[in-house]
C-alpha cells in the first residue's frame, strides 16, 4: 500500500484509463473483457479459461474477502478452480486493503505477487465496461510510466490477440491422470478443465480419467465422453472435434460444458461466431427449449454456437433470455448434449448441477 506505482490501461482504440499498481508490477497485455459478478475472484482467476485475458471486475470493491488456501487433496486444487492463475491481470475499481472472511489465508495483493500477477486499482472500471459494451471486448495493455508519463520500452509491451494463439495448448494437461474409483468410467477432454467439474463427476460415483484436448481417446475403453471448458478461439480444436465427430458414431452419452457445447456443435457440424463483448456473470437468465422453465447460470464465454447452423439431427438445449443466443444444444436421438454455461458453478448459482445427474443416469 506505500509504494504502489503509477499504471496506465491503454486500449487498442487509444483510450487511456490511470490507475495504481496492487499485483506484481510487470507490463502486460491482452483482451480485455468484463466480469458483472458480485465475488468469486479466486474462482475466476484460477479458471484456465481466462487465459489470455486481462479481467475487469465491475464490483467496485474487490479484495474484502481475502483469498482462501492454494492447498491439493487428490490432486484437485481444495478451493480454487486450478493449481494456478490464469487471467493476464485484473482491474478493480477500489483495492480493499484489508480482508476478513474465515476462508481466507493471504490478501489479493499477497496472491497476484507471489504468481507474478498484475492487478490495478482506481481504474473507472464504470466508464470501462461501458466503452467495451459499446465498441466489444478489445485488445489493451497494462504499462508502467515514468513520472513524468513517459513509458520507457522495459515497461512497455505490445498489444496482443490471444485468440490467435492456441490457448487451450497453453492450459490442458500434458498426460492423462486418473481420479476416483467410482462405477462408471468418464473420459474428461481437458481443454482447461476447471476442478469443481472433476469435482462433480466424482461426487456422483464416477472414475474421471482426464485426457489431454489432442489425445486419441477414442482408443480408450470409457461409459461416457465429458468436453471441458477452456480459453481462446474453439476453432484453434480441429484435432478434438475429429475425435468428439469419431466418438459421435456410436452411442455413448456426451456432455460438454462451454468450450464442450462450441466443440460438440462444431462436430456436429455448426459454425461459431464472436460475441461482441460475451457473457461473463453469475446472473445469466437462460430457457430450457421447448418449456417455460428458466435458470440463472454462472457463465464466461466469449464465442457462441450459431443456432441457424445447427445440423438437422440437432436441436437447441437452452437460449440466453437477455440476448436469444445459444446456451447449449442436444442430439435428437443419442444421448449428446451440452452446455453453454457453468452448471458445476465455482463461483456462481447451482441451479443447473442437476445436468451432472442427467449425465452419469445415461451412462
Ligand atoms: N469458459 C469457456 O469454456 C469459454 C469458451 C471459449 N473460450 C469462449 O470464450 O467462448
Amino acid at each position: 500500500m506505500q509504494d504502489e506505482k503509477n499504471v496506465l490501461l491503454i486500449l487498442d482504440d487509444g483510450s487511456v484509463f490511470q490507475g495504481k499498481s496492487f499485483g506484481y508490477e510487470k507490463p502486460v497485455a491482452g483482451e480485455v473483457v468484463f466480469n458483472t459478478a458480485m465475488m468469486g475472484y479466486p474462482e475466476s482467476l484460477t479458471d484456465p479459461s481466462y487465459s489470455g485475458q486481462i479481467m475487469t471486475l465491475t464490483f467496485p470493491l474487490v479484495g474484502n474477502y481475502g483469498v482462501p488456501s492454494r492447498s491439493q487433496k487428490d490432486g484437485l486444487s481444495t478451493f480454487m478452480e486450478s493449481e494456478k492463475i490464469h487471467a493476464e491481470g485484473i482491474i478493480v475499481s477500489d483495492y480493499s486493503w484489508e480482508y476478513s472472511h474465515w476462508n481466507a489465508v493471504e490478501s489479493l495483493e499477497s496472491w497476484l505477487k507471489d504468481e507474478k500477477i498484475v492487478g490495478i486499482y482506481g481504474i473507472d472500471t464504470r466508464e470501462l465496461t461501458k466503452q467495451l459494451r459499446e465498441k466489444g471486448s478489445m485488445k489493451g495493455k497494462i504499462v508502467f510510466p515514468e513520472s513524468n508519463g513517459e513509458v520507457k520500452p522495459e515497461n512497455d509491451v505490445p498489444f496482443v490477440d490471444p485468440n490467435l494463439v492456441n490457448q487451450v495448448e497453453r492450459v490442458s494437461c500434458k498426460e492423462v491422470i486418473t481420479y476416483g474409483n467410482g462405477k462408471k468410467k468418464v473420459v474428461l477432454v481437458d481443454c482447461g478443465v476447471k476442478h469443481n467439474i472433476i469435482r462433480c463427476l466424482l461426487k456422483r460415483d464416477v472414475t474421471v480419467v482426464r485426457v489431454p484436448w489432442d489425445y486419441d481417446f477414442n482408443t480408450l475403453e470409457f461409459d461416457g465422453l465429458f468436453i471441458s471448458n477452456g480459453p481462446g478461439d474453439p476453432n484453434m480444436c480441429d484435432v478434438t472435434v475429429a475425435n468428439i465427430r469419431k466418438a459421435m458414431e456410436g452411442d455413448k452419452p456426451i456432455f460438454g460444458i462451454c468450450m464442450g457445447n462450441q466443440l460438440l456443435s462444431k462436430a456436429g457440424g455448426a459454425k461459431i461466431y464472436k460475441l461482441k463483448y460475451g457473457h461473463r456473470s453469475h446472473n445469466q437468465p437462460v430457457r430450457m427449449v421447448g418449456t417455460n422453465r428458466c435458470f440463472i447460470t454462472s457463465q464466461n464465454h466469449g464465442f457462441a454456437v450459431d443456432n441457424a447452423t445447427l445440423g438437422t439431427d440437432w436441436e437447441p438445449f437452452f437460449v440466453n433470455m437477455n440476448d436469444n443466443t445459444n446456451e447449449g444444444i442436444k442430439h435428437k436421438t443419442k444421448p449428446f448434449f451440452s452446455v453453454q454455461f457453468h452448471p458445476e458453478a465455482a463461483s456462481g448459482p447451482t441451479d443447473t448441477e442437476f445436468l451432472f445427474d442427467k449425465f452419469v443416469e445415461l451412462l
